[in-house]
């Protein structure tokens, strides 16, 4: 399979600024997600890599091969939609034998490599049932057969899970995910929900209004995240960001907001240095390193950080779980934390919370860069 760049790639409709000099690569063998809410440019830039639309300038490579003059056929990529796109009537086998036939492979030659494809997806039992009697995640799957079978350079996995239910959407994910690494595929998935980027993607790449906004893995994008959208797109709950600022106090560098501060370690107070009492900062923390202790401050002593009173105004149980929504004793501003569970706490339930310094992402409030990371 080939590698895929895309090369200073611009789509526009009229006036219409769909994707602005998209520069990314999936190298071979690779999943890459592309993660965006509707129409920050995702589909634009999978039809372009299929062939149907064309490239308002830029390239697209596969391995060294530019292809933006190659039609559909000629590209040799197979398509995974949402709705399958099989012949109902037809059995399993035969959805899957379908674009062999339509090429004229001969057919002992063909129903080997059926034979391959049906072993690989486990449908042995579904091979001579028709389609129609199976159930989404089965028809699914010989889908995924089909797409295969014709050993494409490239597969495109468009919103390919959601018609399916919970239950067999992540089952799905977790086999498209096993195939996709026992088989090495190259494949670019497009999706608008970041579970299915972040559960089946070796890394993805997150855009917004036609901007590629990072690509990382989904580690590197939750504990890094380039700027406030992607901050705020990748995760759940999402992070709280809150307006603050850098301050001088007693020798230390505080950041803080209304109603809270946190003391900053060295490094960011360093690196900080120049933006204090200049910039508008936004400060973003994961409700998960939220510290929330009783009022009394029973086991503050072993974390770093200042307790702020605030008051539980809302727990939602997740099982091993609470999300709790926080209100500050001053101010009144809000906080989302999920803590270890299940806590026993109560709306209403006078607590403190520690936002620990290391744990605090420093967002520029103009430009919405995060002010750690390098580039
Ligand atoms: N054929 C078209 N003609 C005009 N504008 C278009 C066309 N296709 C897409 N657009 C516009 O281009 C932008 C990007 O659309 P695109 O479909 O690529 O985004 P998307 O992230 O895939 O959204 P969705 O998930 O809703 O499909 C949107 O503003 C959309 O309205």
């Amino acid at each position: 399979m080939a590698a895929v760049v895309f090369d200073g790639v611009w789509k526009r409709y009229g006036p219409v600024e769909a994707v602005r000099d998209l520069q990314l690569a999936c190298p071979q063998g690779e999943m890459l997600a592309l993660l965006g809410p509707s129409g920050c440019g995702k589909s634009s830039t999978l039809k372009m890599v299929a062939g149907v639309e064309e490239l308002s300038e830029g390239e697209i490579f596969f391995d060294d091969r530019p292809v933006s003059q190659l039609g559909p056929g000629a590209r040799n990529i197979a398509m995974v939609f949402e709705d399958y796109a099989l012949y109902p009537h037809l059995s399993a086998r035969d959805n899957i034998a379908f674009p062999l036939r339509v090429r004229g492979t001969a057919k002992a030659a063909a129903a080997r490599r059926v034979d391959e494809v049906v072993a690989l997806l486990g449908l042995e039992e579904l091979g001579q049932q028709r389609v129609r009697d199976l159930s989404g995640g089965a028809q699914q799957r010989i889908s995924i057969g089909r797409a295969l079978v014709r050993n494409p350079e490239l597969i495109l996995f468009d919103e390919p899970l959601s018609h399916l239910d919970g239950d067999q959407k992540v089952r799905l994910r977790a086999e498209i995910k096993r195939l996709q690494r026992t088989a090495d595929l190259t494949s670019i998935l497009v999706t608008h929900d970041q579970s299915e980027a972040i559960a089946m993607a070796d890394r993805v790449a997150v855009m917004n209004d036609g901007v590629l906004q990072q690509v990382g893995t989904p580690a590197e994008l939750y504990d890094s995240p380039a700027n406030l959208f992607v901050a705020n797109f990748i995760g759940e709950p999402p992070m709280n960001l809150l307006r603050a600022r850098v301050e001088q106090r007693d020798g230390s560098s505080i950041v803080a907001g209304e109603g809270w501060l946190s003391e900053l370690d060295r490094q960011s107070a360093v690196a900080l240095g120049a933006l204090a009492g200049a910039h508008a900062l936004e400060v973003g923390i994961r409700p998960e390193h939220l510290v929330v202790l009783p009022r009394d401050g029973t086991g503050a002593r072993r974390i770093e950080g200042r307790p702020v009173p605030a008051e539980v105004r809302y727990l939602e149980p997740r099982g091993d779980s609470d999300v709790l929504t926080l209100a500050l004793a001053e101010g009144g501003l809000r906080l989302t934390a999920e803590v270890e569970g299940p806590t026993g706490w109560r709306s209403g339930d006078a607590v403190s919370v520690i936002l620990p310094a290391r744990s605090l992402h420093l967002f520029d409030a103009e430009s919405g860069r995060n002010l750690r990371r390098r580039s």
